[in-house]
């Protein structure tokens, strides 16, 4: 694996949550922190902090010098006018890196000049090294740039590599977003248990606790998702009795397909601009 302090100079163009995230991750790996260049024109208060600890200075714009990898961590919204931006940064070393959801390569290629392009979707649980990123390469990808790539995005969590840019869309509606969907499956517990009688506080401690111990008992264990489920069903007992809901015609397959289909349905739509 490519050692990230041998990558030279990444400049982080957009210090929000998902950039911070990624740039904590190589800062944990063993990117120097003189090797990190942090751009935002209104950083916020995890910016500023993660700047002071390290000693670095958030730049208001890019400039001062060509970085190796140019990490694109914007708004979609925004990425054309933030591209425009960016061409006396981008020198033929650089490789360009964009998280940005829905963004194609085409876009990036056209927007920053360069074919020198990885689109990625990454997501939050980065930050603690335990994220998931898929990843495709673009036209002008050498070997050496795809496992500069790799390495920074690895100091994340897991990669996953695609031939096919399609996939992203995909990618980005099922891990991209999906965090959001297990945080919004704990609010929805803890109401449950309130609506059965139970305290606020306890009933989203013990939906919190649940989902962190059955992450944690999937990470432990290789057995199957639907074994572990199998394990907890008792014939006849209370989990039967509520996969029978959650199972049922209109459960949470269904819904969760209806989720995901919306949401692969924005990423295309974000990058239509
Ligand atoms: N939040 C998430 O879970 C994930 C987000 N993404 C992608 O990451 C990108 C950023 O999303 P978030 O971090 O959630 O948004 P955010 O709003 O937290 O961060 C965006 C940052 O860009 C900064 N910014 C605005 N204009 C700028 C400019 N001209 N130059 C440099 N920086 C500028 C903002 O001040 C802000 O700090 C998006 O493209 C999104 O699709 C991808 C995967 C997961
Ligand atoms: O909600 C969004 O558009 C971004 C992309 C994936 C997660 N957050």
């Amino acid at each position: 694996m490519t050692n990230l302090a041998a990558i030279g100079p990444v400049m982080l163009v957009g210090a929000g949550q998902m950039g911070l995230a990624m740039a904590q991750g190589w800062l944990d790996a063993g990117l120097p922190p003189t090797n990190l260049v942090l751009v935002d024109p209104a950083p916020g208060e995890a910016a500023k902090a993660l700047a002071e600890d390290y000693g670095l200075v958030i730049h208001g714009a890019a400039s001062g010098l060509e970085p190796n990898v140019l990490v694109l961590a914007v708004k979609p919204q925004i990425i054309g006018p933030v591209m425009e931006g960016l061409a006396p940064v981008i020198g033929p070393q650089t490789l360009v890196l964009s998280i940005a959801a829905g963004i194609s390569i085409a876009r990036l290629t056209a927007g920053t000049g360069t074919g020198r392009v990885v689109r990625t979707m990454p997501n939050t649980p980065a930050q603690i090294g335990k994220g998931i990123t898929g990843a495709v390469a673009g036209p002008d990808i050498e070997p050496k740039d795809r496992a500069a790539a790799d390495a920074l995005l690895a100091a994340a969590g897991q990669v996953a590599w695609f031939d096919r840019e399609d996939d992203l869309d995909a990618v980005t509606a099922v891990s991209g977003s999906g965090p959001a969907y297990v945080f919004n499956l704990v609010e929805a517990m803890a109401a449950a248990g309130v609506a059965q009688g139970l305290a606020e506080h306890v009933a989203m401690q013990l939906a919190r606790q649940t989902v962190i111990g059955a992450a944690a008992l999937m990470e432990a264990d290789p057995t199957p998702a639907s074994v572990l489920r199998q394990n907890v069903t008792s014939p006849n007992g209370t989990t039967a009795a509520a996969l029978e809901v959650l199972m049922g015609a209109d459960g949470l397959a269904p819904l969760m397909e209806r989720a995901v289909a919306a949401a692969r349905r924005r990423s295309a739509e974000l990058g239509q601009g």
